[in-house]
């Protein structure tokens, strides 16, 4: 049995301190240059940014959506800095407030605008989405094997266009090496069972699901898969995570461009329709626990794919739990609570770390980089 180690609080850890104290700011700032706020939205927006960087947590005022779910949620945590709660868990509250600021949920002209939208839509009207499109092209010449292996890199590098990561970070240096690379095991165990159902956790809008959507079409295109499951957030969330919605903007996407990214799009649009590809949500994606605490209905749902493959960051951070591991703890043991085989593609964007063998984690530290954070490195792990 694995002896959990602490979870992460956000004061404990300079990384997760900026995110409070730093970047939810700057991401407040950017907000309020993009949309024409009245004045109540831009009050509670300041208040917002005010309290994450030196003031006290305040719960969702009464009556709000889930108001009462979240007083439970958050008791020992309202009325104290926002970095003494864990950090997985006022991240989570975080993006609930900020609905709450934009009135995200209250009748009139705001209610279910995404406010992220203004900056998913630039990613993907820019070159780096034109330049994954016109990559297509040259895969589909490749053979299976090769093909199958780029599109799933390129789905772990997609992870690296983040936009809250983007918004103190900048777009981050080249991407360096993947510190585990369990690719083999995946593969294998797709050929070993052809057909099957997949689930894939979706993260990022734009270019990272432009590099999802390419995978899907592989996995269906070869019988690898059946049938694949896309899970994507039910509301905006952690600025660029995906919603339907955006799903949809990548699949008009690759539809408006030319050769191989049409192709694509096309073959999904087909596979939608037939009920070979399908777009799932769950409100447990925006809630502030880790996957421990999935709704049984869920993680049946997902115990009966051929393997889910978690995709980013927050999923990872979920799925092994947020929390102080050394990095040579088993990402098997970690997982172990879940049943089913499982995967992550991920760039490193934050403290947690598991599953490295530990000459691997001495030279990492020998180095002056971030690597645990910049997202310049990645994994493939698979239990
Ligand atoms: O899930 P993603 O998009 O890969 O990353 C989410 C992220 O940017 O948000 C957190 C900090 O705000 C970090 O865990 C991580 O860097």
């Amino acid at each position: 049995m694995l002896q959990q180690a602490p979870v992460i609080v956000s004061s404990q850890s300079p990384f997760a301190a900026a995110v409070f104290t730093t970047r939810h700011p700057a991401l407040i700032d950017r907000l309020t240059d993009a949309w024409p706020y009245t004045p109540q939205q831009h009050q509670a927006l300041a208040e917002l940014a005010q309290e994450n960087v030196d003031g006290v947590m305040q719960p969702l005022p009464e009556g709000a959506v889930g108001a009462d779910r979240w007083k439970r949620w958050g008791e020992g945590y309202y009325g104290r800095p926002w970095v003494e709660a864990p950090f997985l868990w006022a991240e989570a509250f975080f993006y609930r407030r900020l609905l709450e600021a934009v009135d995200y949920y209250t009748p009139g002209p705001w209610r279910g605008v995404d406010l992220f939208a203004p900056f998913k839509q630039a990613e993907l009207a820019g070159e780096v989405v034109g330049a994954e499109i016109a990559a297509l092209a040259a895969l589909a010449g490749r053979a299976e094997q090769e093909r199958g292996q780029a599109l799933l890199l390129g789905s772990l590098w997609g992870n690296r266009a983040d936009l809250a990561l983007q918004i103190t970070a900048g777009r981050g240096g080249q991407a360096s090496g993947l510190v585990a690379d369990d690719s083999t095991v995946l593969w294998d165990l797709l050929h070993a069972r052809p057909g099957g159902a997949v689930a894939l956790v979706a993260d990022n809008a734009g270019s990272e699901t432009v590099a999802d959507l390419a995978l899907v079409d592989h996995l269906l295109t070869t019988g690898l898969a059946g049938e694949v499951a896309l899970h994507v957030k039910p509301t905006p969330y952690y600025v660029s995570d995906a919603t339907l919605t955006d799903v949809a903007d990548c699949l008009r996407t690759l539809l408006a461009s030319k050769g191989e990214g049409r192709a694509v799009g096309e073959r999904l649009r087909t596979a939608a329709k037939s009920g070979r590809w399908l777009v799932r949500t769950d409100d447990f994606w925006c809630s502030p626990f880790d996957f421990t605490a999935m709704p049984a209905e869920l993680r049946n749902e997902l115990a009966a794919a051929t393997v889910v493959v978690f995709k980013g960051d927050l999923n990872y951070r979920r799925l092994v739990g947020d929390r102080r591991w050394e990095p040579t703890t088993s990402f098997a043991a970690a997982t172990a609570y879940l049943p089913g085989r499982v995967a992550s593609l991920r760039a490193l964007k934050s403290d947690v770390i598991v599953g490295m063998e530990p000459g691997e984690v001495r030279a990492l530290e020998a180095t002056d980089e971030a690597w645990r954070t910049s997202g310049s490195h990645g994994l493939v792990q698979v239990r």
